[in-house]
């Protein structure tokens, strides 16, 4: 979300520091404002901030100085700079620094204002949604006021959008945010179990049914279900589904007796289901009964604002996670928002963690970024269409670093070999690989899609 931010100033000039914290503090931004570098440090000793704005030219410890100091004790934190004309070419030995960018004296109130929204690391949320940009805003408004109500909720997108971040948003905000939120993947689950697994079963049922079981239907009483991808449910299992719906009851396999629900639903598809209905392959009843409440979730080319708080997210989330840390260089920040990710949040995230991977220096610049997107002829193009997003997830999938064979370390590692070295022995035939590996095709599709989206080369 965007909300106030915490912000160091840093400027001897007192004139110029009165003019840029009112300007700042204006917008409802929380600002700390010192006359120069050792009272800069000494603050940093004691808040956190989201961003440093700092002068260039100060004694006795310029900027350059300053933001040496502050790229040793906390890398994540950006800097930006503020210099005079005559101090470009310090300015610029600042962005090889780390610097995030730098301003040029006098600059409008606006363009200050926008450097800060645009440079300054995101504010926790609590539920980590990140929501900068006007549409995703709006997004997360329309998202928290039918949290509040029961209505079922069917969220589209392309995949890597965040419609499972936003599933977890309507229910962090709705009256049944204490009760479990139980997720499902329709695609990932066998056919055979995915009536067991939705609805539970009786000892016996059916072989190794060797005690009852409930199904995620009543695991998530008093809760939220999130039916992900339930585009891919088959269509025998779509009237049963019907039926739970509009009766708020569940039988268990083998069962004889209904079990009443309290129960919030909510959906989610990457593909166009008016297509899906049209084309028979889903049920038109189940559709309207899901679609009540709508939520189209935009690709992330079509909301830039939220790309480099995204970004920062992510570096900061894998950062903590790998104890390595590094904030993102002005030219790599430009690449990203003009690359037009086609796998989305998913695939920046991806990037992110490639890029922090191979930093030097605890900065990310455009170089090291482009190696983690693979040399795609649409970077530095206008903002990519359909077509040429589509080009550029080929590419990416062709160029992106995937472990040699053998190197696997964990199951999911074990797992990805084993089902793409069936798949080449039996020369790609995904009828004779699934017999093999014992799945059915849906299972082994989604699965490649899923591989597809991490950058492994599938052929
Ligand atoms: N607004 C957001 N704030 C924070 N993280 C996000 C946001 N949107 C997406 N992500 C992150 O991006 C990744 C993909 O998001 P998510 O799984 O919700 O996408 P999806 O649309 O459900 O994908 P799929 O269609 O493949 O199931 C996740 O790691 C998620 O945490």
């Amino acid at each position: 979300m965007s909300e106030a931010l915490n912000l160091l100033l840093v400027e001897d000039d007192d004139a110029l520091r009165d003019a840029v914290g009112l300007t700042l503090e204006m917008e409802g931004h929380q600002v700390t404002a010192v006359d120069g570098g050792p009272a800069a440090l000494e603050a940093l000793e004691h808040g956190v901030f989201n961003l440093v704005v700092s002068d260039l030219k100060m004694d006795p410890m310029d900027g350059l100085t300053l933001l040496g100091e502050i790229r040793a004790r906390l890398p994540q934190l950006p800097v930006m700079l503020m210099t005079a004309f005559g101090d470009v070419e310090k300015a610029v030995s600042a962005m090889q620094g780390g610097a995030c960018d730098f301003l040029l004296k006098p600059f409008e109130p606006e363009v200050l204002l926008a450097h800060v929204r645009r440079y300054a690391t995101p504010v926790a949320s609590g539920d980590g949604t990140i929501a900068e940009d006007a549409r995703t805003r709006e997004l997360t408004a329309l998202a928290a006021r039918v949290a509040e109500t029961d209505a079922t909720v069917l969220l589209t997108g392309e995949s890597g959008t965040g419609k499972e971040v936003f599933a977890r948003y309507i229910h962090a905000h709705s009256p049944r945010r204490a009760k479990p939120f139980v997720a499902i993947n329709c695609a990932a689950i066998p056919d055979n179990l995915l009536e067991a697994t939705l609805f539970g079963y009786e000892k016996g049922a059916f072989t190794g049914a060797q005690t009852a079981q409930a199904g995620k239907f009543e695991q998530a009483d008093g809760g939220t279900l999130l039916l992900d991808e339930i585009s891919e449910m088959p269509l025998g299992l779509q009237a049963k589904l019907l039926r739970v719906l509009q009766e708020r009851e569940v039988e268990r396999v083998g069962g004889k007796k209904p079990i009443h629900l309290d129960i919030r639903v909510l959906a989610t598809s990457n593909r166009d289901m008016v297509a899906e209905v049209a084309a028979g392959r889903f049920r038109e009843d189940l559709y309207y009964r899901l679609n009540v409440f709508p939520l189209a979730i935009p690709a992330l080319r079509e909301r830039p604002g939220d790309i480099i708080a995204l970004g920062r997210h992510f570096l900061a989330r894998h950062g903590e996670r790998i104890g390595r840390q590094a904030s993102l260089a002005a030219d790599a920040a430009e690449l990203m928002v003009r690359y037009p990710w086609p796998g989305n949040a998913r695939e920046l995230d991806n990037a992110m963690q490639r890029a922090l991977i191979l930093a030097t220096g605890g900065v990310i610049g455009a170089d090291t970024l482009r190696l983690c997107l693979g040399h795609t002829p649409t970077i530095g193009a206008s903002p990519g269409v359909a077509a040429s997003a589509a080009a550029e997830a080929a590419n990416l999938a062709a160029v992106a670093p995937a472990p040699p064979a053998g190197s696997a370390t964990n199951m999911k590692d074990l797992e990805r070999e084993h089902i793409l070295s069936t798949l080449r022995a039996v020369g790609g035939s995904r009828k004779k690989a699934v017999e093999k590996l014992g799945i059915s095709e849906r299972t082994l599709r989604y699965k490649l899609q899923q591989y597809r989206e991490e950058g492994h080369s599938i052929d």
